[in-house]
């Protein structure tokens, strides 16, 4: 067994960026791990439960609490240390910007899912020549390969008596007033599941998002293509490699150890009241060399604005709060053109009747 090379499985992807031939190595516990490509392990329990879950980080390469939260877990599996019972997909996004320190290479990997890569449907095997004809860069590459793993994966048990969980971890640009929080991608009008809700709200992710329609982020492609209880997960604010406090995700990590090692647990009753939630209620989007805030662009997430406010015009185009105060999230006037430069929210509750 490799297990020098396993025990430092992001070590390993980041010294070989863009391939990594495939391998597969048995665990102490039995199962088996299988190498898929840089960044990408697939855990084979030997009798699995019933979640097929994907643990995804470093999506933007500079956000590397989840990255080190992630790494850790992985460790703790290859060890034997943590048993894991579920099957599990780990990807670790961006190695190539993760070496450079950077949220990006050419382009927002979070933006390039549900086939806006442009490349199709990746079948194949990839090999060490790497790029298919036509690929325009690194970014659309990854997208497309992270689609064909994150397939093959769920398309591997069918989904009756599974269930699909895919937590996409991030970190937030800003200070954020409330630290931790999801967005819950768009259902077309299903409701919300009590289950997930309390699962993130126990480990402290205790504010939430529901997003106001189709996106091309990769939690929407495993909700939308999978039927995934799917969630982009923010952690705090990001920091370089080795400036993060492991207690900050002590929550998650402990619930995700207790998710993988043990097939009956369950969180804590989930209690309503506990959650804020907000809507989306409109979608900033940057459409030329024009375009600005009418605030400061550093401002913290959550930052709040009153009924009227003009918050950011680009040329003939205007964007201000309805009758209802909003709060701003991701604000980043630095976006490429046709990019989100913020999300407005609005405060909101569930409702039973919004709940399954
Ligand atoms: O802090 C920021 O400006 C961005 C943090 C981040 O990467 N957020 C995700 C959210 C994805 C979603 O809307 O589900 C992103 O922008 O890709
Ligand atoms: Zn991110």
């Amino acid at each position: 067994m490799n297990a020098s090379q396993l025990n430092d499985f992001l070590a390993l992807s980041r010294a070989n960026p863009q391939y990594l031939a495939p391998f597969s190595e048995t665990l102490p516990d039995g199962g088996h791990i299988y190498v898929w490509d840089t960044g990408v392990i697939c855990i084979e329990p030997s009798t699995p439960a019933n979640k097929d879950v994907v643990l995804s980080c470093g999506i933007h390469g500079n956000e590397t609490a989840p990255i080190e939260l992630c790494a850790r877990l992985l460790s703790e599996i290859v060890s034997g240390r943590l048993s894991c019972q579920q099957r599990l997909l780990l990807i670790f996004g961006n190695p190539t910007a993760m070496n450079l320190g950077v949220r990006e290479v050419e382009e927002n990997l979070n933006r390039l899912f549900s086939g806006a890569h442009g490349l199709g449907t990746y079948g194949e095997e990839k090999t060490k020549e790497g790029n298919k004809a036509g690929s325009q860069n690194l970014e659309r590459e990854r997208a497309a390969w992270l689609e064909h793993y994150v397939s093959r994966f769920y398309q591997t048990r069918a989904q009756d008596n599974v269930e699909r969980l895919h937590y996409d971890l991030h970190t937030a640009i800003r200070p954020s007033k409330y630290q931790q929080f999801a967005i819950y991608p768009f259902t077309h009008g299903r409701p919300y599941h009590k289950g997930q809700l309390a699962f993130l709200c126990n480990s402290g992710v205790d504010t939430i998002l529901l997003a106001h329609g189709p996106t091309t982020t990769f939690s929407y492609f495993s909700a939308h293509q999978f039927g995934a209880h799917a969630f982009t997960v923010e952690l705090g604010k990001v920091h370089p490699f080795g400036d993060n406090e492991a207690s900050q995700v002590a929550a998650l990590e402990h619930n995700l150890t207790q998710l993988l090692q043990t097939p009956d647990w369950q969180p804590m009753p989930f209690d309503i009241a506990r959650i804020r939630v907000f809507n989306v209620c409109q979608e900033i989007i940057k459409q030329s060399e024009q375009f600005c805030f009418h605030f400061s662009d550093d401002v913290a997430n959550f930052s709040s604005f009153s009924p009227g406010t003009l918050l950011a015009e680009d040329n003939k185009q205007q964007w201000t709060v309805g009758n209802k105060e909003q709060a701003v999230i991701f604000p980043n006037a630095n976006v490429a053109l046709q990019q989100r430069a913020a999300l407005m929210v609005e405060r909101t509750e569930l409702k039973e009747n919004m709940l399954y």
